[in-house]
């Protein structure tokens, strides 16, 4: 591993999230980076991902989107801020709403690219949207109102 990922910077008890928790041993490991305005994600699904022979279950799409998206939201908030990932006072997210839609099916057995924007920063609230492109098309669309964590719910409170 070269480059940190917005997850390497998660806090030990928030690394276990099966699609993202590096510390995950079943979990997806999805990992996401900035490029500019654009957060990137690479993600290679394998065989058993399928939906119907030769296309990507479309839950794994969803998972995708969600997990990069609640990512974004918590680098954008420390880059709002000017302020390194892992600084305190902590920014932690979870999502209030998913929602996919999926323009084409998606080809399996190459890598998908989820490439998100953050479209507006609200108080507790932020608007991430991204497309999931596989061999240079468009297969989905999504969009996340990602929530900051209540209190209660964090793991590492501080
Ligand atoms: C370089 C980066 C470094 C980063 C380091 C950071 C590390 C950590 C970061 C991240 C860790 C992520 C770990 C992976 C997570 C993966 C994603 C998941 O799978 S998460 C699991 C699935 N999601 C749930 O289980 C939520 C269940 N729902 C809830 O707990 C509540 O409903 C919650 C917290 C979402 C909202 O609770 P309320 O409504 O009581 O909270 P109130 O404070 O009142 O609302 C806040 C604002 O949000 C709006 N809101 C709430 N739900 C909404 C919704 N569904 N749609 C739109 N807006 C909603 C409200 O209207 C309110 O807006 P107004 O402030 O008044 O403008």
């Amino acid at each position: 591993m070269s480059e940190k990922s917005f997850q390497d910077y998660y806090p030990e008890s928030l690394q276990h999230c099966y699609g993202c928790g590096p510390k995950n041993p079943e979990g997806h490991h999805i990992r996401s980076f900035w490029e500019g305005e654009e957060s990137v994600a690479r993600f290679t699904p394998k065989e058993y991902h399928l939906a119907f022979p030769g296309y990507v279950y479309g839950g794994l799409v969803a998972s995708l989107v969600d997990c990069h998206c609640v990512g974004t939201a918590a680098a954008a908030a420390y880059r709002a801020e000017g302020r390194e990932p892992g600084t305190n006072p902590p920014f932690r997210y979870v999502t209030g709403s998913l929602h996919v839609d999926y323009l084409l099916p998606t080809p399996l057995g190459g890598e998908l690219e989820i490439r998100a924007r953050v479209e507006e920063i609200k108080g507790k609230k932020t608007i991430v949207t991204a497309s999931v492109i596989a061999e240079g098309k468009v297969t989905a669309k999504g969009r996340v109102i990602a929530i900051r964590m209540p209190e209660h719910l964090r793991p590492d409170p501080g």
